[in-house]
């Protein structure tokens, strides 16, 4: 299954990801994106993103290498399609992380997958995260509170919208999707081979 997150920057897709994947015991694996941003403290190439520069990400458009990618904020934002199809061909289930316009075109190319929607509580929120965070200047700050106006729009594109008030609530009501997603597809694919008269 391909799970997408989506949320204005600083909402903390972040944050409940790791916490998610700290907790999750099923095979459920995340996609590293490719980006032209450059590294904040801390951040490690192969780890966070894959740091690149234009002409290289470019260059990966161009040839076809990458699923979705979209330009944020001065720079470009993008999944590697490899590693996506191979994960998935492994009966694995994947996850990306990624803003609205990317999510979109992975919609139309997946649109079985499982869109959901971090929202903040309130756009105050959002800013104090953002200036909490302390990893931006303010005038990016400002740029991406603008942007964020624009990606909440969108949040009506999505499957499911989820609340990040307090990161475990969060953490727990997009395990609950994801294993409702799974029993889902599961009741349909059991059904379909009573249908064409397969064992399960
Ligand atoms: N539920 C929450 N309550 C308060 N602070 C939070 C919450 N979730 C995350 N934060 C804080 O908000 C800040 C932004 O979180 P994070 O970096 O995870 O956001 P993000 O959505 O991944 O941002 P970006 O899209 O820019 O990568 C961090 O300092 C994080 O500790
Ligand atoms: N379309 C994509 N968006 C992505 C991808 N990876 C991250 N992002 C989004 O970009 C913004 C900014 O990220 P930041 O790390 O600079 O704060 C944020 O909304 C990310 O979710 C991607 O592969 N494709």
């Amino acid at each position: 299954m391909l799970i997408v997150l989506s949320g204005p920057s600083g909402v903390g897709k972040g944050t409940v990801r790791k916490a998610m994947f700290a907790n999750e015991e099923r095979d459920f694996v995340y996609s590293i994106s490719m980006t032209t941003r450059k590294p904040r403290p801390g951040e490690v190439d192969g780890v966070d993103y894959y740091f690149r520069t234009r002409d290289e990400f470019e260059h990966e458009i161009k040839t076809g290498g990458m699923l979705e990618y979209a330009q944020y904020v001065d720079n470009y934002y993008g999944t590697p399609l490899k590693y996506v199809n191979q994960t998935l061909d492994s009966g694995k289930d994947v996850f990306l992380e990624i803003e609205v316009n990317g999510a979109m075109q992975v919609r139309e190319k997946c649109p079985n997958g499982v869109f959901i929607f971090l929202t903040p509580p309130d756009l105050g929120a959002l800013r104090q995260r953002l200036e909490g965070r302390g990893s931006e200047a303010s005038s990016v700050i400002d740029k991406r509170l603008v942007q964020a106006r624009e990606e909440i729009k969108m949040m009506q594109n999505y499957d499911y919208a989820v609340v990040n008030d307090k990161v475990p609530l969060a953490v727990e009501r997009i395990q609950n999707i994801i294993e409702s997603e799974h029993l889902r597809v599961q009741r349909v694919m059991s059904q379909y081979e009573k249908m064409i008269g397969v064992q399960a």
